[in-house]
């Protein structure tokens, strides 16, 4: 290796930076010296340039796992693109009952006209020549859509490093221009800007290509308790994988905290996930070529099984056999019995699987019973670990012992049993396509110690096992929290007591 030189002093160097391990000092006092700069610069990544994902996140050494990879505030936060009426000074839900005296959209109160998030752009929006009324508080209004490019292109003047980093990301114009969307951004965005509010910040050309910007690299995150959209200058380098090594949280001011999952070792990418991990391979790709404009061939999507889970395997109506795509990556491709060739067309399934989905989604989520019912009628055509059995069972986990019309004293000891053996079954998937320190996994630990709690209490009280016994269950659940805890320690709703009041309502409930 060539000899290092001191970041300070260049004298030669062989300690270095523990965190990033890419600067070199000669003695700690220099380290000291220079750690106020190097603090801005200290990252254990790199960006690298890939022929596929284009620019990417890669670890500098290796990291491991829980650790932060990156603190990183927003560049610029606002509106989604279909947003019912919020307050454009907090993102708070509005009543209408407050209006803005200088652009006419509603705000929650006088102090919000005056916000840094809208104090700039209510100059621009006053300027609508018919002025805006919103009437209708609970349904999407496209005046929100010109809002998040707006506050945008305003950093040109106000923040013109800010502007040129939202400028220096990938837009995928050229792909919107074919897609539905491309009308309704200029009607709704570019002309309103141009020619309704008379905005002449930028060209029109520009204003698309912002709007091409947010939609590539936004990432969603709630403000006030509104989801909103926002653009984080690195962390938007991350490319995207189907088992990310990532998770991320955000801190009330919008600063993102992007946390390993697992250990990266060094020179991996640190990928996040745009999509949903527990959606199947059609879902999943079909959703990021319309939301992100490619088309995913990671190890997950090009495997027919899904690594082993068979998210998306189907029954053979004539044999029972496992049916699986015989091209993953080609949506359009057939489908295959793996045992008596039997086919059907891809789009056959593509069909069918929106269907259920749309059954699965419409179901009302104070009862079970309809999730039951339909684990049952769809078990000749669906595989016993497809993706709409596994959403069914993490719905009913989620319901037992947390909805009021399921609190634990009021489950049978076959509804414990069904929970706990749900979140095995889960688990067991979780490991697979959200492995390591996931919320998914954390969710799950979490609701499987408080149903092993539940179900020994009752096998106790029926004199089916013994005290004794009963220590089997709870040190497992003890073990299993332990996990849990560490895990959802950093979730948002988990942190400032949160964590402990959920513990404190269970044991209640459980009667500890
Ligand atoms: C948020 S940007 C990521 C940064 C981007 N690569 C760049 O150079 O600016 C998202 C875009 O990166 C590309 N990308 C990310 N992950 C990918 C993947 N797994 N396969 C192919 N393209 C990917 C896609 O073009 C996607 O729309």
């Amino acid at each position: 290796m060539a000899e290092q030189k001191c970041e300070v002093c260049r004298k030669p160097a062989k300690q270095f930076c523990s965190s990033c391990r890419e600067v070199f000092y000669c003695s700690r006092d220099c380290q000291k010296q220079d750690w106020k700069t190097h603090k801005a610069k200290c990252k254990p990544f790199v960006i690298k340039t890939h022929p596929v994902y284009g620019r990417y996140m890669v670890a500098s050494r290796d990291i491991r796992a829980g650790e932060v990879i990156l603190k990183e505030p927003h560049l610029v936060i606002g509106p989604k693109q279909r947003s019912a009426p919020v307050c454009l000074g907090c993102h708070k839900s509005v009543t209408g009952s407050y209006i803005c005296k200088g652009c006419n959209f509603p705000v929650c109160a006088p102090s919000c006209e005056i916000s840094k998030y809208h104090k700039a752009e209510c100059q621009v929006l006053a300027r609508a020549t018919g002025k805006i009324r919103i009437d209708n508080m609970s349904a999407a209004h496209p005046a929100y859509e010109c809002i998040l490019p707006l506050r945008c292109i305003l950093l040109k003047e106000s923040d013109p490093k800010k502007w040129e980093e939202i400028r220096n990301m990938q837009d995928h114009v050229e792909d919107i221009k074919n897609t539905e969307l491309h009308n309704v951004i200029q009607r709704n965005t570019v002309e309103f800007l141009k020619h309704y509010l008379k905005f002449d910040g930028v060209d029109s050309e520009e204003v698309y290509r912002v709007c091409g910007i947010l939609m590539t690299n936004s990432f969603e995150l709630k403000h006030h308790g509104t989801k909103v959209r926002g653009l984080y200058a690195q962390s938007a380098m991350m490319a995207h994988d189907c088992i990310p090594n990532t998770k991320h949280t955000f801190e009330t001011d919008s600063t993102m905290i992007l946390r390993a999952t697992r250990v990266i070792p060094k020179g991996s990418a640190i990928t996040s996930t745009y999509t949903n991990t527990l959606w199947n391979t059609l879902q999943r790709r079909k959703q990021i070529k319309v939301a992100k404009f490619f088309l995913c061939n990671c190890r997950r999507c090009s495997d027919a099984t899904e690594l082993g889970t068979h998210l998306s395997t189907l029954v053979c109506s004539q044999c029972g056999g496992d049916v699986v795509s015989t091209k993953p990556l080609d949506m359009d491709a057939s489908w295959a019995c793996t045992k008596c060739n039997q086919s059907i067309l891809g789009r056959t399934v593509f069909w069918g699987n929106q269907q259920l989905y749309k059954e699965l989604r419409g179901f009302d989520s104070s009862t079970a019973r309809p999730l039951e019912q339909f684990l049952e009628h769809y078990q000749k055509a669906l595989h016993p670990r497809h993706w709409f059995f596994m959403e069914a069972k993490f719905a009913i986990v989620k319901m037992f012992g947390n909805h009021p019309n399921y609190r634990y004293r009021d489950l049978s000891r076959e509804q414990v049993e069904k929970k706990v053996s749900y979140c095995r079954e889960l688990l067991e998937l979780a490991d697979v396509i959200d492995p390591g320190l996931s919320l998914f996994r954390g969710t799950l630990l979490f609701e499987l110690q408080a149903a092993l709690v539940a179900l020994a209490k009752i096998l106790l009280s029926n004199e089916i096992i013994t005290k004794e016994k009963t220590q089997d269950y709870m040190s497992e659940a003890v073990t299993l929290l332990h996990e849990a805890s560490e895990i959802l320690k950093h979730e948002p709703e988990m942190e400032s007591g949160g964590l402990d009041a959920k513990l404190k309502a269970l044991s209640d409930e459980l009667d500890l």
